[in-house]
């Protein structure tokens, strides 16, 4: 089965994960990749990936993809995120964080855990 994976970064983050997407271009090509908006577009720009975009964050985008890991076709999500500024849609980014934890589907939040993440989801 293909893995459903996402990919998510936030501003000041969007060069690091497109940098690792690029990386592990090969890999992540195996699995289908969705992503919010605009980390979406970048990630098309830079790579040959091709990815299902979303809407932006601030505009339901996380939501969205929380709705994927509630119905079980999310099987684990990168998600750089800025922990230095605030995001006017923090609660959004709660309940993603919150549901990935009620269904136990793995979230990786800083280029560490994600090369983990690779590693692990990839075996
Ligand atoms: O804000 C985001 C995640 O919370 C990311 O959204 P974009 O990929 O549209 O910038």
């Amino acid at each position: 089965m293909t893995l459903q994976i996402a990919l998510i970064a936030h501003d000041k983050k969007k060069s690091d994960l497109i940098e690792f997407a690029q990386e592990h271009q090969e890999t992540l090509s195996r699995a289908d990749i969705m992503a919010t908006g605009t980390t979406g577009k970048r990630l098309m720009e830079a790579t040959d990936l091709e990815v299902d975009r979303k809407e932006s964050g601030p505009l339901g985008g996380d939501l969205q993809i929380g709705g994927k890991v509630a119905d079980g076709t999310c099987d684990g999500i990168i998600f750089l995120r800025d922990p230095l500024r605030a995001q006017p849609h923090e609660p959004d980014i709660s309940a993603l964080l919150r549901i990935c934890d009620v269904h136990d589907v793995p979230l990786a939040t800083n280029l560490a855990s994600a090369e983990h993440f690779i590693s692990g989801m990839f075996s």
